[in-house]
């Protein structure tokens, strides 16, 4: 569960990136985040994550109070939140295998279960005869689904995608969209990002759309109000 109240974000003094924002998202919710450039959405990201603190207001992400949370538990906050960026962000020398299992490593996962993980996590993403594969090897939507699947192998509770599909073409989008939608059928709550309004409009998902700062409009279903 995401909660926001009243919450501002100013970088430097004048207009706040984020502006008097409250906002909640139960678990198991399915939530586009739509905006103009500049409307605030990668900084809402941000605060989810605790990279930034908000200036003003109040955020809690699973029952975590973020403005009070120690260095100490940072690391547990950040394991319930899975994140998926627009330019993969896989590491270029490690295989799809490696790239996913040192996602658990760094937890400090046992051997065992890693390797039983890694490769259910690939069959999600249909790339189990790929794991011996190169970033570079891979197309655009490939490395997508191996980002997927290295945010969702410590089974956090929330998958945050910053514009997932900005760099792929309509047909990976729409697979990457697919396999979204099913990870949000097994349980876990996904808020996206995204400018690809056809897709906002065809998923039919509660929407909310961002202007300078605020949300203008918060619309079960896909319907969004939106001038680029
Ligand atoms: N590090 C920063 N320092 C100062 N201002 C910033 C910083 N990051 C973002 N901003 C400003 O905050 C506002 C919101 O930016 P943000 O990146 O959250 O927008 P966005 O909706 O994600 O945009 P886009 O769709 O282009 O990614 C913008 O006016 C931006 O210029």
């Amino acid at each position: 569960m995401i909660i926001l109240e009243n919450v501002t974000k100013e970088y430097t003094s004048g207009t706040p990136a984020l502006n008097g924002i409250d906002l909640r998202i139960e678990k198991g919710e399915f939530v586009f985040v739509v905006g103009n450039s500049g409307s605030g959405k990668s900084t809402l990201i941000k605060l989810l994550l605790k990279e930034l603190d908000a200036t003003s207001g109040k955020i809690y992400v699973n029952k975590k109070y973020l403005n009070k949370i120690t260095r100490k538990r940072l690391p547990s906050l950040r394991r319930d939140i899975g994140v998926v960026f627009q330019d993969f962000r896989l590491l270029p020398d490690r295989n799809v295998y490696d790239n996913i299992a040192f996602a658990m490593k760094v937890v400090e996962a046992p051997s065992r279960i890693i390797r039983g993980r890694v490769l259910a996590m690939l069959s999600m993403v249909g790339l189990l005869d790929k794991y011996k594969s190169f970033p570079n090897e891979l197309s655009g939507g490939e490395q997508q689904r191996v980002a997927i699947a290295r945010a969702l192998v410590n089974e956090p509770s929330i998958l945050l995608c910053d514009e997932p599909t900005g760099n792929l073409d309509p047909e990976n989008s729409w697979e990457i969209m697919k396999i979204l939608d099913e990870i949000n059928k097994r349980g876990t709550t996904v808020l996206v990002v995204t400018h690809n309004m056809e897709i906002v409009q065809a998923m039919k998902k509660r929407t909310i759309t961002m202007n300078n700062g605020k949300i203008i409009s918060d619309v079960e279903k896909g319907g969004y109000f939106y001038e680029d």
